[in-house]
């Protein structure tokens, strides 16, 4: 496989809305970013997921607009298709098939590669993760851990151009963490990556902040994560219960 250019990937939103059981769950929502590594934060329910899963074109926006390097991910299927590649937080919801050849070669598949071109693919990606010996791999006798590292090498075999992530490490021991942390570094990809543990976002460069289903702030990742870690602790510390989220 040929080596890439870094990519960057615009994402713009313009008074973003999404509403579901009639609540407003995203509201005015106004950002244009071309960062390579974007972390997004938030309290629980402050709408990362929703944002993450529009930013896909798993959802349709109820209101404003939202384009990803210049199309509409939730038309226009094959756009989206070619563009993102998403990892969820359990690889269970992922993993379709009973062997790492068939999941992996699968999503291949549906862009279009022949049988031999994806076979040939899946071999490259495995040989460039040092995962060679795993191609008969039987997904079920896999840790939870080497199942959403066969994600991760699922998604990136498909070379999307964007990498959304929704707390995939959530869940999983500090060495597994590291070490998808480093296969994620070393990976040719942009990155929108919707987690709790700023730990995982060091190293980003711009940090978007969810608050109450609006957008708090965006800026440099350095300061977005102090000023919000300082916001985390100093709710952390009242007493007023009745504000925890969810
Ligand atoms: N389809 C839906 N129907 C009703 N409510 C929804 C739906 N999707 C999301 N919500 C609500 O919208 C809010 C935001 O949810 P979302 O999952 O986007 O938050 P989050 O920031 O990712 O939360 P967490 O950190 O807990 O995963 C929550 O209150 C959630 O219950």
């Amino acid at each position: 496989m040929a080596p890439r250019e870094p990519d960057h990937v615009t994402i713009a939103a313009d008074k973003l809305c999404f509403d579901a059981s009639g609540r407003r769950i995203l509201s005015d929502i106004t950002l244009h970013s071309s960062a390579r590594r974007i972390g997004v934060v938030g309290r629980n329910g402050s709408g990362k997921s929703t944002l993450a899963r529009l930013v896909a074109g798993l959802l349709r926006p109820s209101g404003g607009s939202l384009r990803v390097a210049g199309h509409d991910m939730f038309r226009d299927r094959k756009a989206a298709l070619r563009t993102v590649g998403v990892m969820f937080q359990n690889p269970e919801h992922q993993i379709i098939f009973p062997t790492v050849r068939e999941e992996m070669a699968f999503g291949l598949r549906q862009m279009g590669q022949g049988k031999a071109d994806a076979a040939a693919t899946v071999l490259q990606v495995l040989d460039r993760f040092g995962k060679s010996h795993w191609i008969d791999a039987v997904v079920d006798q896999l840790s939870h851990g080497q199942k959403h590292l066969l994600c991760m090498m699922s998604v990136l075999a498909m070379r999307p151009r964007l990498l959304i992530l929704d707390e995939p490490f959530a869940g999983l021991d500090i060495p597994t963490r590291l070490q998808l942390r480093r296969h994620l570094a070393l990976a040719d990809v942009a990155v929108l990556h919707v987690t709790h543990d700023p730990d995982d976002l060091q190293g980003y460069d711009e940090v978007f902040w969810l608050d109450q289903g609006r957008l708090r702030a965006v800026g440099p990742a350095d300061t977005m994560l102090s000023e919000f870690a300082a916001d985390m602790r100093r709710q952390g510390a009242a007493d007023d219960l009745s504000r925890l989220a969810g």
